[in-house]
């Protein structure tokens, strides 16, 4: 299989399977020169594209996007026939989808091209909850199944703010980094517990943030730890990272403390809480955890 880096490194190399014209063949088959010209030059370029992916990252890239569909209906089925409390389901794909995501990284090949093939599951992402939350493109299931109260412009705050940092993180630390996995970790998880435990057995309001509770915040560090060590070991045990635990875990501890206190302060009307608390937590991990 040709990959990338070939075409990348070595403009003169010809990929096998080209025709004798060095033309590329477009899905194995021998496309019919379009009439046009425009359309012969995409068809020349879809060729080179879709040829230097290897068949891991194309079925990679397959499994991510359509995992990523297939689990956000889910939930959309869920939240339409009532199994399941709107609000829950918004908070369960809040904390699923992200360490989700970044446990498929793995399936990528090691190319420099793979963190950007990844990239396009969360970027496709927000192209749908752009078009859906703007009203280009009618989802009520989405809509549904990820907004608090029905309301499709509420994609395009937390939701999207949410796939940005998905983004951001593969580009900028993918599997090698502990940092997103920090990030993921406390946006997702932490965040997303904080949620649950606070809404239902919440008892103890901060006194700078009434509408914030100490068993909230306390779910959040626990889940946010928990989840943060969790995916440093499994990245560990496949080698994309190694550390050593004991100073490694007292930095997350630290941070998940941090990114904690952040999420219970009253600023959420000036910066949504899928920005601030993974940009606190990236900025320290970034410092405590290289
Ligand atoms: N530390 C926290 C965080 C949340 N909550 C509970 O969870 C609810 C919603 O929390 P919040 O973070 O304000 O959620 P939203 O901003 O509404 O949703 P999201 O962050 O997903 O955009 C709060 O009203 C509260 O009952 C809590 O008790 N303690
Ligand atoms: C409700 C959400 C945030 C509000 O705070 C989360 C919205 C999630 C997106 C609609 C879907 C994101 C999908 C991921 C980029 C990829 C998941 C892949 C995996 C295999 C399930």
């Amino acid at each position: 299989m040709f990959r990338l880096g070939q075409v990348a490194g070595a403009s003169c190399e010809q990929p096998a399977g080209w025709g004798q014209a060095g033309r590329p063949p477009l899905l194995g088959t021998c496309p019919r020169k379009p009439s046009d010209g425009r359309g012969w030059a995409l068809a020349s370029l879809a060729g080179p594209v879709l040829g230097a992916l290897s068949a891991r990252d194309a079925a990679a890239l397959a499994f991510s996007a359509l995992g990523s569909f297939a689990w956000v209906k889910i939930f959309d089925l869920l939240a339409a026939n009532n199994v399941l409390e709107q609000k829950l389901s918004r908070k369960i794909v809040h904390i699923t989808t992200g360490p989700l995501f970044i446990l498929t990284w793995p399936l990528f090949s090691g190319a420099a091209y793979a963190r950007y093939l990844a990239l396009l599951v969360p970027a496709a992402n927000f192209l749908r909850l752009f078009l859906v939350g703007t009203g280009v493109v009618k989802d009520e299931g989405l809509v549904k199944s990820i907004s608090r109260q029905c309301d499709r412009t509420e994609l395009l705050r937390g939701p999207l703010y949410y796939v940005m940092t998905l983004m951001a993180v593969t580009a900028l630390c993918w599997r090698d980094s502990m940092a997103g996995m920090m990030v993921v970790a406390v946006m997702c998880a932490g965040d997303g517990f904080a949620d649950v435990i606070g809404r239902q057995w919440g008892r103890k309001r901060w006194s700078y943030n009434r509408s914030k509770t100490l068993e909230g915040s306390a779910a959040m560090f626990v889940a946010g730890t928990l989840t943060g060590i969790g995916l440093m070991v499994v990245f560990r045990g496949m080698g994309y990272i190694s550390f050593c635990a004991g100073p490694t875990f007292l930095g997350v501890v630290l941070i998940s403390c941090i990114s904690t206190f952040v999420e219970a302060l009253p600023i959420n009307n000036v910066v949504d809480d899928n920005l601030s608390v993974p940009l606190v937590a990236g900025l320290l991990a970034n410092w405590l955890l290289m």
